[in-house]
Order: C-alpha cells, then sequence, then structure tokens
C-alpha cells in the first residue's frame, strides 16, 4: 500500500542522494579540470565521466517511474521525486550525449582562446578578451580602435561556432522532448515553477522602460558630445562606444557622462591601484562583508583550490564563475582578476554564489541550488548594493574625501545606475533570441538579423557596421556558446532590489519617506540583523518553491520592480529634468544599419 511505498521510497531517496553525490562530485572535479585548463585530454575526461553520470541519472529517471510519487503524504520527499523527474539533456541516448558535450566544450575553447590583432600595432596578435579587449572597451576613446576590437572579437567566433550552434539547438530540443518538454526554452524555465514566467517578465520589462528610456536618452547625448556625429540625435547608440563588449552594462562611460562632472569624483579602480589592491585582497575584501553580517568565511580549501588569477602558462575559460563540488567542503570561485572597480563588484558576486553553497550545503542534493536561478544571482549583487553607497566607500577608503556635497551622491547613483538599468533590455533579450530559436520560430538562415532586430528594439543598440547572416554575433557572448541561460539575471536585477530593500529596513537603514534614510544610501554592513535574515533565505535552498523563499527574506510572495524604481527614483528625477532642459529625443527612430539576409 502507500504507506508501506513511502518508506521504501524513503530509503531509496537517501541512497540515490548519497550515489548521486559522490558522482557529482567525481563529474565536477573533470568540470573544473577542464575549465581552468583547455587540453584534449582533459576534455575527454570530462565527457567521459559526464556521459557516466547521464547514465546514472537515466537509470533513476526509470526506477522513480516505478513510484506513485505524487501521492505521497511527505512533501520533500515528494519534491525530491520532482527534482529527478526531468533530467534535460542527460536523457539523450549515450553517443548523442556526448555530441552535444563535445560541441558546447568546443565552442567554449574556441571563444575562450580566439585571439585578435591590435588596432594601432597589427603585428601584435595576442589579444584576449580578458583582459586585453575588456579594458580597451572600458577605457579607449579612440571610436576606430574601439570599432576595430568590436568588429574583428566577432570576426574571431561567429562564423567559427554557427554550425556547431545549429547542431547544440537540435540536439537539445532532442533531449527536451525525451522530457516531454516542447523544446529546451521550455525545460529552462521549468524551475521558475510558474507557467505565466514569461508574462511577469514582460510586465516586469514594461515597468521598467520608461526609466531606461530614460537614461539611454541622457548618455546617447553626452556620448554624442564626445563622439562627434556617429552618435545620432535620435537613432540607436552604436554598441562599440559603452565600455562594453556586449554593451551591457555601461559604467565604464562614467566618467565620460556623469551628471556633474565638474565635482570631484573618485575614479575607484585608480584608488585601488594606488592602495595595491590585488587579486587576493579584492577578495578578502569581499569575504569581510559578508562576515560582517554574520555569513560565514571562505573556508581554507577556498583560498587553496580556486583560481583567483589569470595563469600564464595554459588556456582556460576565463569568464568568472563560481563552483559547489558536492560535498559539502569544497568551494571554489575562477576568476582571471584584475585590480579594476569592476572586478571588484565581481567578486562579491562570485563570492555571493559561495554563500548560498555554503548555506543550503546539508539539504538533500536536490535542493542544493537556487530558490529559482535568478535567487542565485542575486545574492552577490545585493551586498554589491551596500558595499557601492559613497557611505561604505568612503569606511573602506576607496572614497578618501569627506565631501558630503549631494552631488557626489548622486554621480555615484548614476554610475549604479549605468550598470543595473542599462542591464535590463539585455537581460531580457538574451532569451528572447534563444527561446525562439529553440522553438524554431527563429531558424539558422535568420539567426543574426533576428539578434539584431531584438538589440535595437529593447536596447536601442545599433552595430557600428552593416551586418549579414555571414556573421553570427550572439555567439559573442560568452552564455549563448556556453549554453547557460540568462533570464537569471534580468531576474536577479529584479529581485536584489527587493533584497536590498528588505534587508535595508531590517538594518534600520532605510524608512520609505524618509528623506534622511534613502534606499540608494543604505549600507548593510556589520548589520547581523539583516544578515540572518539573509541567511535563513539562502539555507532553504530549493526546498520550497521560490515564492516561498521570497517571503521568508522580503514578506512578499512576488516579483516586484518596486525595489528599483524606488532605489533610482532620484536618479530618474534628475535624467528627466535633464533630458527636458536639452530638449533631447526620448527613445529611437529606426537605424540605418542593415542586416543582409
Ligand atoms: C559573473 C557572471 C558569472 Se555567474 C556572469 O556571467 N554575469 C554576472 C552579471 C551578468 C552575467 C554576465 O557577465 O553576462
Ligand atoms: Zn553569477
Amino acid at each position: 500500500n502507500i504507506e508501506e511505498e513511502e518508506l521504501q521510497a524513503y530509503n531509496y531517496m537517501l541512497s540515490i542522494n548519497d550515489k548521486m553525490e559522490k558522482y557529482l562530485n567525481k563529474k565536477v572535479l573533470s568540470d573544473w579540470a577542464y575549465a581552468s585548463n583547455l587540453t584534449q585530454e582533459n576534455l575527454n575526461k570530462n565527457i567521459k565521466i559526464s556521459a557516466e553520470v547521464a547514465n546514472i541519472q537515466k537509470e533513476i529517471w526509470h526506477q522513480i517511474a516505478q513510484y506513485n510519487w505524487q501521492q505521497f503524504s511527505d512533501y520533500s520527499l515528494r519534491r525530491q521525486f520532482w527534482a529527478y523527474s526531468t533530467i534535460g539533456e542527460n536523457a539523450l541516448p549515450e553517443p548523442q550525449f556526448k555530441m552535444l558535450k563535445k560541441l558546447v566544450s568546443d565552442m567554449e575553447s574556441i571563444y575562450s582562446t580566439a585571439k585578435i590583432c591590435d588596432y594601432k600595432n597589427s603585428t601584435k596578435c595576442d589579444l584576449l578578451l580578458e583582459p586585453d579587449l575588456t579594458n580597451i572597451l572600458a577605457t579607449s576613446n579612440d571610436e576606430k580602435e574601439l570599432r576595430h576590437v568590436w568588429i574583428e572579437w566577432r570576426n574571431s567566433i561567429g562564423p567559427k561556432c554557427k554550425d556547431s550552434y545549429k547542431s547544440y539547438v537540435a540536439l537539445s530540443n532532442e533531449g527536451a522532448k525525451l522530457n516531454n518538454f516542447s523544446d529546451q526554452g521550455e525545460v529552462w524555465l521549468k524551475d521558475y515553477e510558474d507557467d505565466t514566467i514569461k508574462e511577469q517578465v514582460h510586465g516586469l520589462f514594461e515597468q521598467l522602460k520608461p526609466l531606461y528610456l530614460q537614461i539611454h536618452a541622457y548618455v546617447r547625448f553626452k556620448l554624442r558630445e564626445k563622439f562627434g556625429e556617429v552618435v545620432s540625435e535620435k537613432g540607436p547608440i552604436p554598441a562599440h562606444l559603452l565600455g562594453n563588449m556586449w554593451g551591457q552594462t555601461w559604467d565604464n562611460i562614467a566618467e565620460k557622462t556623469l551628471p556633474y562632472p565638474d565635482v570631484e569624483d573618485s575614479d575607484y579602480t585608480a584608488e585601488m591601484i594606488k592602495q595595491n589592491y590585488t587579486a587576493i585582497k579584492i577578495f578578502q575584501t569581499a569575504e569581510n562583508f559578508f562576515k560582517s553580517i554574520n555569513l560565514t568565511e571562505m573556508p581554507r580549501t577556498f583560498w587553496k583550490n580556486s583560481i583567483l588569477e589569470k595563469p600564464a602558462d595554459r588556456n582556460l575559460i576565463c569568464h568568472a564563475s563560481a563552483w559547489d563540488f558536492y560535498d559539502q567542503k569544497d568551494f571554489r570561485i575562477k576568476q582571471c582578476t584584475e585590480v579594476t572597480y569592476e572586478q571588484m563588484s565581481t567578486a562579491h558576486h562570485e563570492m555571493g554564489h559561495i554563500e548560498y553553497f555554503l548555506q543550503y550545503k546539508d539539504q538533500p542534493v536536490p535542493f542544493r541550488t537556487g530558490a529559482n536561478d535568478g535567487f542565485h544571482e542575486a545574492v552577490g549583487d545585493c551586498i554589491s548594493l551596500s558595499f557601492g553607497t559613497t557611505t561604505h566607500l568612503r569606511k573602506i577608503g576607496l572614497i578618501t574625501s569627506d565631501n558630503p556635497d549631494p552631488k557626489i551622491v548622486l554621480n555615484n547613483l548614476y554610475r549604479v545606475g549605468l550598470g543595473k538599468i542599462a542591464f535590463l533590455p539585455f537581460g531580457y533579450l538574451m532569451d528572447l533570441w534563444r527561446w525562439d530559436v529553440f522553438s524554431g520560430k527563429t531558424t539558422p538562415d535568420n539567426y543574426n538579423c533576428k539578434w539584431w532586430e531584438l538589440r535595437e528594439k529593447y536596447q536601442g543598440l545599433e552595430p557600428p557596421v552593416d551586418r549579414s547572416e555571414e556573421d553570427f554575433d550572439p555567439a559573442a557572448k560568452y552564455h549563448i556558446i556556453a549554453d547557460v541561460p540568462y533570464l537569471r539575471y534580468f531576474i536577479s536585477f529584479v529581485i536584489q532590489f527587493q533584497f536590498h530593500r528588505a534587508l535595508c529596513e531590517k538594518a534600520g537603514q532605510y524608512e520609505p519617506n524618509n528623506p534622511k534614510k534613502p534606499l540608494h544610501e543604505c549600507d548593510i554592513y556589520e548589520n547581523t540583523d539583516a544578515g540572518n535574515a539573509l541567511k535563513k533565505m539562502l539555507a532553504m535552498g530549493a526546498s520550497r518553491p521560490w515564492p516561498d523563499a521570497m517571503e521568508a527574506i522580503t514578506g512578499q510572495r512576488v516579483m516586484d520592480a518596486s525595489g528599483l524604481l524606488q532605489y533610482f527614483q532620484p536618479l530618474q528625477d534628475w535624467l528627466e529634468k535633464e533630458n527636458k532642459k536639452n530638449g533631447v529625443f526620448i527613445g529611437w527612430e529606426k537605424t540605418k544599419r542593415v542586416c543582409v539576409r
């Protein structure tokens, strides 16, 4: 009868979780070995162990189908069975599974080893994305150099990945169908446990669009002042002038576009260099913040096993990442850290992942993940909202003057806005493009022009030169070729402000309508009430549906743009006034650029 079956199932679940822990540890160790040293040998080993784990997942998949787990009375047991009942590409027969793994690994290797020639010295052809091209895009004022780097990076990747990408899409969809999903895009949305998630996300974007239009119009006006006619008055902004290879965050052009350029402005990167910051010191600074609010210090093995600087002697994947080795002890970050303020934020972002791993490490294996993917991306960024205030930067000496001029605070809010507001349309369109690719609505002969259609429609950006279907520009972004979903970041950029608002209220640092305690100057540093509330939510992992985790920390059960909008209200007021004063056109007319089909 069902009681006996449930008791047997309980013991079965204990045994498969134990088994999965051991095999996942082996698999992640081999994933790490390949990602940190891109050799053929490491790839072969990684594909072999991954196929072994996929076969175990298939075995479990067939075994759990024998159980009437939907009838079990124990919620947690039912939920663990539910978690094991969708296994994605692991459902593919071994040959197809191995092929898919190889396609993604090859594209990651192409991306991570791609080199281009320097604009000024055409014999120097060893420029990598990190750190070389990233630095040029962040610091160069030479429009021709920016254009060169933007085009050459895409030429070095797109054409080489297009065929692999088509096969990757087909195989991913085959795996999806074996799990009874219509396509891979639907598999990616499963863990939101809400079949209205797409509509919710669309609604959030529409709510945030007016704020985006204001910062877009202001930035276009300032860039036109700086670069001249290459930036049109009313058209989309050329994508190579925004301080970032993908135009996804614009904080690197803060100095060039500040609202109050005359007040003394601290260049935080210069200050970090002046104060002899190193990669280690950057991570110790991040750890210090987490410890100050009663979260957990990094385990000793973290400092031993992590890769916090780019090794000179091998090819590796430099895109920053945080790793859980499923043995409740070994947690690592791999980051090719440079001493810049942007990298300080990334270090907090990655350590936020580690804190989540540490808090849920005693959960059953299927619950050792975020309440939803967006939660995992929001932890570190939420802490950075405190870290990046003038109050905190003064505390740690990255702002050396104690000038209380409110213009300094607004300049800093603008800088944060260039990172957060500018990101929203990019965070949204990345999977808008991929959902249509997986569903077949966007076909391979339309991949690139559809991409630029979305980039213009949502971001108001245009390529610096005409594009065609010979190009494959989506591949220029890591997550596309590395099979990493992206909706998680859009969701994170919304909910991190809900978390921040809730923690700031708990810390007594924010009171709605109290101009003495505005949200954008709240710093929860050393506040354990806030830290303990965050800690409680993190420890839940994915043991409950995400509205329960959202309620635990904010008291709300929905995603809500009001946190972000309240945080940036002073900036939005300033931008609306400034744009009106300058008589700038809000929005953008159609691009003159063409995409040849
Ligand atoms: C830092 C990471 C690793 Se989870 C990352 O990929 N991020 C963090 C913000 C958005 C996204 C990106 O770089 O595109
Ligand atoms: Zn992340």
